[in-house]
């Protein structure tokens, strides 16, 4: 009776995951991991309903936009029921919040440096052709 349920821990595809959409048999995805929320759902402060919405699908963005405390993230902790099998051809796991913001800016970062590339190697050919022209030049004055 006091024994808490144990969560059998099993890496599933997202075909797989997506069938425990259910309120008796319910799974969530974030940050690639399965969380088997069955028996969370009814303890859920944001309300069963939000979960049984995003039931068997990736919810990082939308716990990530709640802003969940780090006690909420540490609750997930117990309902860990294994890792997202990536299939070919599997959409790309949802970023999370805050790694979205770096890569953001990483990406306008190596935007800028495949400009910069970009600046160099036709900075580097225009030289290259001024030299030759001056070359030609010479060659033609002596
Ligand atoms: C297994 C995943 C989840 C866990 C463990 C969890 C846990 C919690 C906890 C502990 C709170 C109380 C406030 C806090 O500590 O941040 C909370 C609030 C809330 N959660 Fe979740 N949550 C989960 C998934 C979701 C999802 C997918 C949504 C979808 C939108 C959601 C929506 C909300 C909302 C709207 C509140 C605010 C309730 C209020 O303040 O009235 N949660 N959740």
């Amino acid at each position: 009776m006091s024994e808490k349920n144990v969560i059998e821990i099993k890496d599933l595809t997202l075909q797989e995951i997506s069938e425990h959409n259910t309120k008796k048999d319910l799974y969530l995805i974030l940050n690639d991991k399965i969380y088997n929320c069955t028996e969370f759902a009814d303890q859920h402060p944001g309300g069963e309903e939000v979960l049984l919405d995003l039931a068997g699908q990736d919810c990082t963005e939308a716990f990530d936009d709640v802003g969940h405390s780090d006690e909420a993230r540490e609750t997930l902790k117990e309902y860990f029921a294994g890792n997202v099998k990536r299939m070919p051809g599997d959409p790309e796991p949802k970023p999370k919040a805050s790694a979205t913001d770096y890569t953001s800016s990483s990406s306008s970062a190596s935007g800028f440096g495949v400009g910069l590339y970009a600046v160099i190697l036709i900075g580097g050919a225009i030289a290259y052709g001024a030299y030759n022209y001056l070359q030609a030049q010479q060659a033609q004055q002596q």
